[in-house]
């Protein structure tokens, strides 16, 4: 499947398995505390960070508002468009949450607010991973990962279908 945005493959994650992946990143950031607070980035961080926040006991949480992709195509640049309390201190001690790191750029933007927090996402990509802490899947730079959130149930092609280009 080749197209225009450059991702090749699709990732689907289901409930179940995003609920277990952010239970196994919860584990990875348990040593790592402990941690004033959780900085959410909306929206994709939302969920992770609630089942993250949930799990290390986390009660003080605050959203940092980041705009980057509109569906799969990526924006000239990443807006911020709400900035968190944890900029009074750098971040330090603060855990950041997001759903994935793919290029980097918003991780970075959040970094340079927060240089000093610990930045965690569920799944990153090879491009990305530099700009993270902790993370628990990698998966290929030219894959999407389809978020449950981004999912509808559907009927499934036929092999028959398939096969003739349907
Ligand atoms: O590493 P990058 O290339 O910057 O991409 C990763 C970011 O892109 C997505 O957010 P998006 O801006 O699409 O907003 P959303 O969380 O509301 O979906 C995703 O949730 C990450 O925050
Ligand atoms: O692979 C992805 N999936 C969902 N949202 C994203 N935002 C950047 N990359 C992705
Ligand atoms: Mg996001």
């Amino acid at each position: 499947m080749a197209s225009s945005s450059g991702y090749n493959k699709m990732f689907p994650v289901s409930w179940t398995e995003l609920h277990r992946d952010a239970r196994a990143l919860a584990w990875r950031l348990a040593d790592l505390g402990p941690f004033k607070g959780l900085v959410a980035i909306t929206r994709g961080g939302l969920v992770p960070a609630a089942i993250v926040a949930r799990e290390l006991n986390l009660r003080l949480i605050d959203t940092i508002c980041s705009s980057t992709y509109d569906r799969m195509e990526r924006g000239a640049k990443v807006e911020l468009l709400k900035g968190t309390i944890a900029e009074q201190d750098k971040g330090k001690g603060w855990l950041i949450v997001d759903d994935l790191v793919d290029t980097g750029v918003t991780a970075r933007a959040v970094r340079a607010r927060l240089p000093e927090a610990h930045f965690a996402t569920v799944y990153a990509k090879p491009a990305g991973r530099p700009s993270v802490d902790s993370f628990i899947t990698e998966v290929s730079q030219d894959t999407w990962i389809l978020f449950p959130w981004d999912q509808e149930a559907v009927m499934a092609k036929t092999i028959a279908e398939l096969k003739a280009g349907q």
